[in-house]
Protein backbone atom coordinates (compact mmCIF):
# COMPACT_ATOMS: atom_id res chain seq x y z
CA UNK A 1 0.00 0.00 0.00
CA UNK A 2 1.47 3.34 -0.72
CA UNK A 3 1.30 6.50 1.38
CA UNK A 4 -2.15 8.29 -0.45
CA UNK A 5 -3.55 4.74 -0.08
CA UNK A 6 -2.67 4.22 3.40
CA UNK A 7 -3.92 7.98 4.09
CA UNK A 8 -7.66 7.33 2.57
CA UNK A 9 -8.38 4.29 4.48
CA UNK A 10 -6.99 4.67 8.21
CA UNK A 11 -6.70 8.42 9.05
CA UNK A 12 -9.90 8.57 10.63
CA UNK A 13 -9.35 5.39 12.44
CA UNK A 14 -5.88 6.60 13.52
CA UNK A 15 -7.55 9.90 14.64
CA UNK A 16 -5.86 12.56 12.22
CA UNK A 17 -8.61 14.01 10.65
CA UNK A 18 -10.52 14.24 14.02
CA UNK A 19 -10.73 17.42 15.02
CA UNK A 20 -13.01 17.48 18.21
CA UNK A 21 -14.14 15.25 20.92
CA UNK A 22 -17.15 15.64 23.09
CA UNK A 23 -16.54 13.87 26.14
CA UNK A 24 -19.13 12.77 29.41
CA UNK A 25 -17.28 11.99 31.82
CA UNK A 26 -17.39 9.97 34.82
CA UNK A 27 -17.72 5.97 33.70
CA UNK A 28 -14.49 4.35 34.40
CA UNK A 29 -12.35 2.92 31.29
CA UNK A 30 -12.56 -1.01 31.61
CA UNK A 31 -10.92 -3.62 29.09
CA UNK A 32 -7.94 -4.43 26.94
CA UNK A 33 -5.79 -2.76 24.76
CA UNK A 34 -2.60 -3.41 22.63
CA UNK A 35 0.27 -2.03 22.41
CA UNK A 36 2.44 -1.68 19.03
CA UNK A 37 6.32 0.12 18.94
CA UNK A 38 7.52 2.82 20.71
CA UNK A 39 7.24 6.12 18.80
CA UNK A 40 10.38 7.02 20.41
CA UNK A 41 11.76 3.71 18.71
CA UNK A 42 10.37 3.09 15.83
CA UNK A 43 10.47 6.61 13.86
CA UNK A 44 14.60 5.96 14.57
CA UNK A 45 14.96 2.76 13.76
CA UNK A 46 12.90 3.92 10.37
CA UNK A 47 15.61 6.50 9.57
CA UNK A 48 18.64 3.84 10.29
CA UNK A 49 17.30 2.09 7.22
CA UNK A 50 19.12 4.48 5.24
CA UNK A 51 22.84 3.34 6.82
CA UNK A 52 22.18 0.04 4.98
CA UNK A 53 23.28 -1.20 1.61
CA UNK A 54 20.34 -3.71 1.51
CA UNK A 55 16.28 -3.38 2.75
CA UNK A 56 15.09 -3.30 6.33
CA UNK A 57 12.39 -5.02 7.63
CA UNK A 58 10.27 -3.62 11.10
CA UNK A 59 7.89 -5.28 12.90
CA UNK A 60 5.06 -3.89 15.27
CA UNK A 61 5.08 -0.23 13.30
CA UNK A 62 2.14 1.85 14.98
CA UNK A 63 -0.21 3.65 12.80
CA UNK A 64 0.60 7.58 14.43
CA UNK A 65 0.90 10.09 12.66
CA UNK A 66 5.19 10.74 13.58
CA UNK A 67 5.87 7.27 11.56
CA UNK A 68 4.30 8.84 8.95
CA UNK A 69 5.76 12.05 9.01
CA UNK A 70 9.22 9.84 8.77
CA UNK A 71 7.95 8.13 5.88
CA UNK A 72 7.24 10.84 3.57
CA UNK A 73 10.63 12.28 4.52
CA UNK A 74 12.02 8.96 3.55
CA UNK A 75 10.23 8.90 0.55
CA UNK A 76 11.43 12.14 -0.57
CA UNK A 77 15.28 10.84 -0.17
CA UNK A 78 14.32 8.02 -2.33
CA UNK A 79 13.78 4.98 0.23
CA UNK A 80 11.16 2.44 -0.85
CA UNK A 81 8.39 2.01 2.10
CA UNK A 82 5.96 -0.48 1.75
CA UNK A 83 3.34 -1.90 4.52
CA UNK A 84 1.76 -5.06 5.06
CA UNK A 85 -0.21 -4.82 8.50
CA UNK A 86 2.29 -3.55 11.35
CA UNK A 87 4.92 -4.47 9.13
CA UNK A 88 7.47 -2.31 7.14
CA UNK A 89 10.06 -2.61 4.23
CA UNK A 90 12.51 -0.11 3.57
CA UNK A 91 14.70 0.20 0.56
CA UNK A 92 17.22 2.48 0.55
CA UNK A 93 18.35 1.37 -2.99
CA UNK A 94 17.49 4.86 -4.59
CA UNK A 95 18.30 7.22 -2.61
CA UNK A 96 21.31 8.52 -4.66
CA UNK A 97 19.18 9.02 -7.41
CA UNK A 98 16.59 10.91 -5.55
CA UNK A 99 19.44 13.42 -4.46
CA UNK A 100 18.22 15.88 -6.12
CA UNK A 101 14.54 16.27 -5.24
CA UNK A 102 15.36 15.92 -1.71
CA UNK A 103 16.03 19.32 -1.09
CA UNK A 104 12.37 19.92 -1.06
CA UNK A 105 11.73 18.07 2.46
CA UNK A 106 9.43 19.25 5.15
CA UNK A 107 9.70 18.35 9.09
CA UNK A 108 6.13 18.19 9.47
CA UNK A 109 5.00 17.77 12.84
CA UNK A 110 8.15 16.19 13.95
CA UNK A 111 11.69 16.29 15.56
CA UNK A 112 12.64 13.36 13.57
CA UNK A 113 14.47 15.16 10.30
CA UNK A 114 17.29 16.37 12.72
CA UNK A 115 18.64 12.90 13.19
CA UNK A 116 18.88 12.33 9.08
CA UNK A 117 22.07 14.21 8.94
CA UNK A 118 24.67 11.89 9.88
CA UNK A 119 23.03 8.72 7.18
CA UNK A 120 22.69 12.08 4.56
CA UNK A 121 26.23 13.34 5.15
CA UNK A 122 27.62 9.60 4.83
CA UNK A 123 25.36 8.77 1.77
CA UNK A 124 25.45 12.23 -0.45
CA UNK A 125 28.07 14.36 1.25
CA UNK A 126 25.21 16.53 2.12
CA UNK A 127 22.17 17.58 4.08
CA UNK A 128 19.43 19.41 4.46
CA UNK A 129 17.36 19.69 7.35
CA UNK A 130 14.09 21.93 7.16
CA UNK A 131 12.67 23.09 10.77
CA UNK A 132 11.94 20.87 13.59
CA UNK A 133 8.57 20.28 14.36
CA UNK A 134 7.52 18.46 17.78
CA UNK A 135 5.84 18.94 21.11
CA UNK A 136 6.26 23.00 22.15
CA UNK A 137 7.77 22.41 25.40
CA UNK A 138 10.33 24.86 26.19
CA UNK A 139 12.84 25.75 23.56
CA UNK A 140 14.20 22.50 22.44
CA UNK A 141 17.41 23.84 21.08
CA UNK A 142 19.92 21.51 18.46
CA UNK A 143 22.48 22.80 20.24
CA UNK A 144 24.20 19.62 21.50
CA UNK A 145 23.45 17.77 17.73
CA UNK A 146 25.08 20.52 15.77
CA UNK A 147 28.44 19.91 17.97
CA UNK A 148 28.07 16.41 17.66
CA UNK A 149 27.98 16.56 13.88
CA UNK A 150 30.96 19.53 13.72
CA UNK A 151 32.86 17.03 15.79
CA UNK A 152 32.75 14.61 13.57
CA UNK A 153 33.85 16.68 10.68
CA UNK A 154 30.27 18.41 9.55
CA UNK A 155 30.10 21.56 8.07
CA UNK A 156 27.07 23.40 9.10
CA UNK A 157 25.30 26.36 7.59
CA UNK A 158 22.08 28.16 8.95
CA UNK A 159 19.13 29.39 6.52
CA UNK A 160 16.29 30.83 6.76
CA UNK A 161 14.23 27.73 5.80
CA UNK A 162 16.67 25.44 7.88
CA UNK A 163 20.22 23.64 7.89
CA UNK A 164 22.36 22.62 5.24
CA UNK A 165 25.24 20.31 5.85
CA UNK A 166 28.32 19.06 3.76
CA UNK A 167 31.35 16.75 4.92
CA UNK A 168 34.29 18.11 2.93
CA UNK A 169 36.32 15.56 3.84
CA UNK A 170 34.02 12.43 5.06
CA UNK A 171 32.92 11.64 8.70
CA UNK A 172 35.53 10.33 11.33
CA UNK A 173 35.14 9.31 14.72
CA UNK A 174 35.16 11.95 17.69
CA UNK A 175 35.55 11.80 21.14
CA UNK A 176 32.33 13.55 22.44
CA UNK A 177 30.74 14.53 25.89
CA UNK A 178 27.11 15.61 26.20
CA UNK A 179 25.95 18.77 27.82
CA UNK A 180 23.19 16.93 29.58
CA UNK A 181 22.30 13.20 28.24
CA UNK A 182 20.31 14.18 25.63
CA UNK A 183 18.17 11.62 23.70
CA UNK A 184 18.10 12.57 20.58
CA UNK A 185 21.82 13.33 20.96
CA UNK A 186 22.53 10.19 21.72
CA UNK A 187 20.81 9.02 19.05
CA UNK A 188 22.47 11.73 16.75
CA UNK A 189 25.99 9.85 17.64
CA UNK A 190 24.83 6.61 17.28
CA UNK A 191 23.75 6.89 13.55
CA UNK A 192 26.82 9.53 12.64
CA UNK A 193 29.69 7.02 14.49
CA UNK A 194 28.75 3.92 12.84
CA UNK A 195 29.61 4.17 9.42
CA UNK A 196 32.52 7.19 10.26
CA UNK A 197 35.89 6.44 9.98
CA UNK A 198 37.32 5.50 13.03
CA UNK A 199 37.00 5.07 17.10
CA UNK A 200 33.80 7.14 18.62
CA UNK A 201 33.72 7.57 22.22
CA UNK A 202 30.61 9.22 23.96
CA UNK A 203 30.12 9.98 28.03
CA UNK A 204 27.43 11.13 29.46
CA UNK A 205 24.92 9.58 27.16
CA UNK A 206 20.91 9.29 27.31
CA UNK A 207 20.22 4.98 28.36
CA UNK A 208 16.49 4.95 27.64
CA UNK A 209 15.21 1.44 26.46
CA UNK A 210 14.39 3.11 22.79
CA UNK A 211 18.00 4.27 22.25
CA UNK A 212 19.30 0.36 23.49
CA UNK A 213 16.95 -0.78 21.29
CA UNK A 214 18.19 1.26 18.61
CA UNK A 215 21.95 0.20 19.30
CA UNK A 216 20.24 -3.54 19.20
CA UNK A 217 19.00 -2.69 15.31
CA UNK A 218 22.16 -1.11 14.43
CA UNK A 219 24.29 -4.32 16.03
CA UNK A 220 22.03 -6.48 13.74
CA UNK A 221 23.04 -4.14 10.80
CA UNK A 222 26.85 -4.71 11.34
CA UNK A 223 27.74 -1.99 13.81
CA UNK A 224 30.08 -2.33 16.41
CA UNK A 225 28.85 -0.71 19.79
CA UNK A 226 29.65 -1.20 23.53
CA UNK A 227 27.86 0.20 25.62
CA UNK A 228 30.08 0.71 29.76
CA UNK A 229 28.42 0.67 33.43
CA UNK A 230 29.02 4.69 33.22
CA UNK A 231 27.04 5.81 30.66
CA UNK A 232 29.93 5.40 28.03
CA UNK A 233 29.53 4.67 24.65
CA UNK A 234 32.04 3.64 22.66
CA UNK A 235 32.13 2.77 18.66
CA UNK A 236 34.03 1.57 15.85
CA UNK A 237 32.83 3.16 12.58
CA UNK A 238 32.11 0.43 10.05
CA UNK A 239 32.57 0.58 5.95
CA UNK A 240 29.00 -0.72 5.15
CA UNK A 241 25.89 -1.64 6.81
CA UNK A 242 23.21 -4.23 5.68
CA UNK A 243 19.56 -3.86 6.31
CA UNK A 244 17.75 -5.49 9.45
CA UNK A 245 15.09 -7.21 10.35
CA UNK A 246 13.50 -6.16 14.13
CA UNK A 247 10.33 -6.58 16.35
CA UNK A 248 10.50 -2.71 17.83
CA UNK A 249 10.16 -2.27 21.98
CA UNK A 250 6.59 -1.75 22.92
CA UNK A 251 5.67 2.04 23.81
CA UNK A 252 6.28 2.49 27.38
CA UNK A 253 4.97 6.26 27.39
CA UNK A 254 1.95 5.22 25.87
CA UNK A 255 1.49 2.11 28.59
CA UNK A 256 2.16 4.48 31.17
CA UNK A 257 -0.47 6.66 29.71
CA UNK A 258 -3.17 4.26 29.63
CA UNK A 259 -2.19 3.08 33.04
CA UNK A 260 -3.11 6.26 34.60
CA UNK A 261 -6.43 6.73 32.98
CA UNK A 262 -7.28 3.71 34.83
CA UNK A 263 -6.25 5.05 37.61
CA UNK A 264 -7.79 8.07 37.44
CA UNK A 265 -11.32 6.76 36.67
CA UNK A 266 -11.27 3.98 38.83
CA UNK A 267 -11.15 1.65 36.08
CA UNK A 268 -9.53 -1.32 35.31
CA UNK A 269 -7.22 -1.98 31.89
CA UNK A 270 -5.06 -4.74 30.11
CA UNK A 271 -2.33 -2.79 28.33
CA UNK A 272 -1.31 -6.22 26.10
CA UNK A 273 2.57 -5.77 25.17
CA UNK A 274 3.75 -3.52 28.02
CA UNK A 275 6.42 -5.40 30.32
CA UNK A 276 7.88 -4.92 33.37
CA UNK A 277 11.30 -3.96 32.68
CA UNK A 278 10.91 -0.79 30.74
CA UNK A 279 8.57 0.50 33.40
CA UNK A 280 10.24 -0.31 36.90
CA UNK A 281 10.30 3.47 37.53
CA UNK A 282 6.94 4.11 36.76
CA UNK A 283 5.60 0.80 38.62
CA UNK A 284 7.04 1.68 42.12
CA UNK A 285 5.27 5.38 41.39
CA UNK A 286 1.95 3.62 40.65
CA UNK A 287 1.83 1.72 43.36
CA UNK A 288 2.85 4.60 45.83
CA UNK A 289 -0.32 6.57 44.54
CA UNK A 290 -2.34 3.34 45.53
CA UNK A 291 -2.53 2.20 42.40
CA UNK A 292 -2.95 -2.11 41.59
CA UNK A 293 -1.04 -3.76 39.12
CA UNK A 294 -0.34 -7.46 38.31
CA UNK A 295 2.43 -8.96 35.29
CA UNK A 296 1.41 -11.27 33.35
CA UNK A 297 3.36 -12.34 30.25
CA UNK A 298 1.51 -10.95 27.34
CA UNK A 299 1.44 -7.67 28.78
CA UNK A 300 0.15 -5.38 32.44
CA UNK A 301 -2.93 -5.03 34.17
CA UNK A 302 -3.48 -1.54 36.10
CA UNK A 303 -6.45 -1.02 38.00
CA UNK A 304 -7.78 1.27 40.73
CA UNK A 305 -8.36 -0.96 43.98
CA UNK A 306 -10.81 1.45 45.78
CA UNK A 307 -10.22 3.64 48.97
CA UNK A 308 -8.29 7.01 48.91
CA UNK A 309 -5.44 7.67 46.22
CA UNK A 310 -2.43 8.70 48.18
CA UNK A 311 -0.31 11.78 47.35
CA UNK A 312 3.16 11.50 46.24
CA UNK A 313 6.83 13.48 45.40
CA UNK A 314 8.38 12.68 42.05
CA UNK A 315 11.10 14.23 39.86
CA UNK A 316 11.33 13.43 36.41
CA UNK A 317 14.66 12.63 35.24
CA UNK A 318 17.07 10.62 32.55
CA UNK A 319 16.45 6.83 32.34
CA UNK A 320 16.23 5.24 35.06
CA UNK A 321 14.69 7.58 36.67
CA UNK A 322 10.62 8.47 35.93
CA UNK A 323 10.39 9.66 32.57
CA UNK A 324 9.00 13.39 31.88
CA UNK A 325 6.65 11.76 29.11
CA UNK A 326 4.54 9.84 32.29
CA UNK A 327 3.98 13.02 34.37
CA UNK A 328 0.70 14.59 32.38
CA UNK A 329 -1.39 11.98 33.15
CA UNK A 330 -0.14 11.15 36.45
CA UNK A 331 -0.87 14.82 37.93
CA UNK A 332 -4.46 14.16 37.07
CA UNK A 333 -4.74 10.89 38.85
CA UNK A 334 -3.04 13.12 41.03
CA UNK A 335 -5.62 15.68 41.44
CA UNK A 336 -7.32 12.79 42.65
CA UNK A 337 -5.02 11.44 45.32
CA UNK A 338 -5.83 12.78 49.19
CA UNK A 339 -2.83 15.07 50.21
CA UNK A 340 -0.42 17.20 48.57
CA UNK A 341 1.78 15.50 45.73
CA UNK A 342 4.73 17.87 43.77
CA UNK A 343 6.16 16.91 40.58
CA UNK A 344 9.43 18.18 39.40
CA UNK A 345 9.86 18.27 36.01
CA UNK A 346 13.61 17.94 35.70
CA UNK A 347 13.86 17.55 31.43
CA UNK A 348 12.06 20.29 30.41
CA UNK A 349 12.07 23.95 31.90
CA UNK A 350 8.42 24.36 30.25
CA UNK A 351 6.29 21.30 30.47
CA UNK A 352 3.42 22.38 33.06
CA UNK A 353 1.23 24.54 30.58
CA UNK A 354 -1.09 21.69 30.40
CA UNK A 355 -2.10 22.40 33.56
CA UNK A 356 -3.63 25.71 33.40
CA UNK A 357 -6.47 23.28 31.23
CA UNK A 358 -6.82 20.98 34.77
CA UNK A 359 -6.98 23.85 36.91
CA UNK A 360 -10.01 25.49 34.80
CA UNK A 361 -11.55 21.74 35.40
CA UNK A 362 -11.74 22.51 39.43
CA UNK A 363 -7.65 20.84 40.18
CA UNK A 364 -5.94 22.92 42.66
CA UNK A 365 -2.26 22.54 40.86
CA UNK A 366 0.58 25.72 41.33
CA UNK A 367 3.60 25.93 39.41
CA UNK A 368 7.07 27.26 41.43
CA UNK A 369 10.17 28.32 39.69
CA UNK A 370 11.96 26.73 42.80
CA UNK A 371 13.25 23.03 42.74
CA UNK A 372 10.97 21.12 45.14
CA UNK A 373 12.44 17.73 44.55
CA UNK A 374 15.03 16.19 46.39
CA UNK A 375 17.80 17.53 44.56
CA UNK A 376 18.42 21.33 42.74
CA UNK A 377 18.14 20.76 38.40
CA UNK A 378 19.50 22.60 35.69
CA UNK A 379 16.37 24.83 35.84
CA UNK A 380 16.50 25.95 39.43
CA UNK A 381 18.13 29.26 39.05
CA UNK A 382 16.75 30.21 35.95
CA UNK A 383 13.23 31.33 36.91
CA UNK A 384 11.65 28.69 34.62
CA UNK A 385 7.81 27.24 36.37
CA UNK A 386 8.91 23.71 36.42
CA UNK A 387 7.94 21.98 39.51
CA UNK A 388 3.80 21.32 40.34
CA UNK A 389 2.04 21.14 43.62
CA UNK A 390 -0.96 19.30 42.98
CA UNK A 391 -3.87 19.01 46.20
CA UNK A 392 -6.26 16.92 46.31
CA UNK A 393 -8.60 15.26 45.86
CA UNK A 394 -10.96 17.72 43.72
CA UNK A 395 -13.70 16.83 41.37
CA UNK A 396 -13.28 17.59 37.72
CA UNK A 397 -15.55 19.23 35.95
CA UNK A 398 -16.69 19.65 31.97
CA UNK A 399 -14.90 22.41 30.01
CA UNK A 400 -13.89 23.06 26.68
CA UNK A 401 -9.89 22.45 25.83
CA UNK A 402 -7.71 23.41 22.94
CA UNK A 403 -5.01 20.23 22.97
CA UNK A 404 -1.32 21.79 23.43
CA UNK A 405 0.45 19.32 22.75
CA UNK A 406 0.91 15.06 22.94
CA UNK A 407 1.00 14.18 26.53
CA UNK A 408 -0.81 17.45 27.65
CA UNK A 409 -3.58 16.80 25.50
CA UNK A 410 -3.46 12.74 26.61
CA UNK A 411 -3.56 14.38 30.19
CA UNK A 412 -6.73 16.44 29.42
CA UNK A 413 -8.75 13.38 27.48
CA UNK A 414 -8.20 11.48 31.15
CA UNK A 415 -9.03 14.67 33.16
CA UNK A 416 -12.56 14.83 31.04
CA UNK A 417 -12.85 11.23 31.10
CA UNK A 418 -13.36 11.64 34.93
CA UNK A 419 -14.92 15.00 35.41
CA UNK A 420 -18.56 15.69 35.82
CA UNK A 421 -20.34 16.54 33.11
CA UNK A 422 -19.88 17.43 29.16
CA UNK A 423 -15.94 18.30 27.63
CA UNK A 424 -15.48 19.48 24.26
CA UNK A 425 -11.32 18.63 23.50
CA UNK A 426 -10.07 20.17 20.37
CA UNK A 427 -6.99 19.69 18.46
CA UNK A 428 -7.17 16.33 18.88
CA UNK A 429 -5.09 15.47 15.51
CA UNK A 430 -1.93 15.80 18.23
CA UNK A 431 -2.74 13.17 20.20
CA UNK A 432 -2.26 10.70 16.96
CA UNK A 433 1.27 11.78 16.81
CA UNK A 434 1.95 9.58 19.25
CA UNK A 435 -1.32 6.90 20.93
CA UNK A 436 -2.33 4.49 17.98
CA UNK A 437 -5.58 4.41 17.26
CA UNK A 438 -6.90 6.24 20.13
CA UNK A 439 -10.46 6.74 19.11
CA UNK A 440 -10.87 3.15 18.90
CA UNK A 441 -8.98 2.73 22.30
CA UNK A 442 -11.43 4.26 23.92
CA UNK A 443 -14.46 2.91 22.33
CA UNK A 444 -12.81 -0.35 23.52
CA UNK A 445 -12.79 0.99 26.89
CA UNK A 446 -16.15 1.83 27.15
CA UNK A 447 -15.54 5.55 26.95
CA UNK A 448 -18.62 7.46 26.42
CA UNK A 449 -17.42 10.08 23.39
CA UNK A 450 -18.41 11.68 20.05
CA UNK A 451 -16.22 12.24 17.37
CA UNK A 452 -17.14 15.75 16.28
CA UNK A 453 -15.60 16.75 12.67
C1 LIG B 1 11.09 11.56 19.57
C2 LIG B 1 11.63 11.35 20.93
O1 LIG B 1 12.34 10.37 21.20
N1 LIG B 1 11.27 12.24 21.86
C3 LIG B 1 11.69 12.03 23.21
C4 LIG B 1 13.12 12.55 23.36
O2 LIG B 1 13.09 13.91 22.93
P1 LIG B 1 14.45 14.65 22.65
O3 LIG B 1 15.43 13.69 22.07
O4 LIG B 1 14.13 15.87 21.84
O5 LIG B 1 14.87 15.07 24.11
P2 LIG B 1 16.32 15.30 24.70
O6 LIG B 1 16.65 14.17 25.61
O7 LIG B 1 17.25 15.61 23.61
O8 LIG B 1 16.09 16.62 25.57
C5 LIG B 1 16.39 16.65 26.94
C6 LIG B 1 16.82 18.03 27.32
O9 LIG B 1 18.01 18.39 26.63
C7 LIG B 1 17.87 19.66 26.02
N2 LIG B 1 18.66 19.69 24.76
C8 LIG B 1 18.55 18.67 23.86
C9 LIG B 1 19.23 18.70 22.69
C10 LIG B 1 20.06 19.81 22.40
O10 LIG B 1 20.72 19.90 21.33
N3 LIG B 1 20.15 20.80 23.32
C11 LIG B 1 19.46 20.78 24.51
O11 LIG B 1 19.58 21.70 25.32
C12 LIG B 1 16.36 19.76 25.75
O12 LIG B 1 15.95 21.09 25.56
C13 LIG B 1 15.79 19.12 27.00
O13 LIG B 1 15.75 20.06 28.04
O14 LIG B 1 13.51 12.42 24.72
C14 LIG B 1 12.70 13.17 25.65
C15 LIG B 1 13.29 12.97 27.03
O15 LIG B 1 13.23 11.63 27.42
C16 LIG B 1 11.25 12.70 25.58
O16 LIG B 1 10.46 13.54 26.37
C17 LIG B 1 10.73 12.73 24.16
O17 LIG B 1 9.49 12.05 24.08
C1 LIG C 1 7.92 15.24 23.72
C2 LIG C 1 7.50 14.18 23.04
O1 LIG C 1 7.78 13.89 21.77
P1 LIG C 1 8.64 14.70 20.67
O2 LIG C 1 10.07 14.69 21.10
O3 LIG C 1 8.44 13.83 19.45
O4 LIG C 1 8.04 16.06 20.54
C3 LIG C 1 6.66 13.13 23.66
O5 LIG C 1 6.60 12.01 23.12
O6 LIG C 1 6.02 13.40 24.69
Amino acid sequence: MNADQLSATSARAIGLDVDALTVRGGKPLDGRIEMKGAKNLVTKAMVAALLADTPSELRSVPEISDVRVVRGLLEIHGVAVETLGDTMRLDPANVERAHETSINAHAGSSRIPILFCGPLLHRLGEAFIPDLGGCHIGDRPIDYHLEVLRNFGAVVDKLPTGIRMTAPDGLHGAKVRLPYPSVGATEQVLLTATRAKGRTELSNAAVEPEILDLIAILQKMGAEIQVDTDRTIRIEGVDHLVGYSHTALFDRNEAASWACAALATGGDIFVGGARQQEMTTFLNVYRKVGGAFEIEDDGIRFWHPGGDLKPVVVETDVHPGFMTDWQQPLVVALAKAKGISIVHETVYEQRFGFTEALVDMGATIQIHTECLGSHACRFGQRNYQHSAVIAGPVSLRGADIVVPDLRGGFSHLVAALTAEGESRISNVGIIARGYERFIEKLQVLGADFDVDG
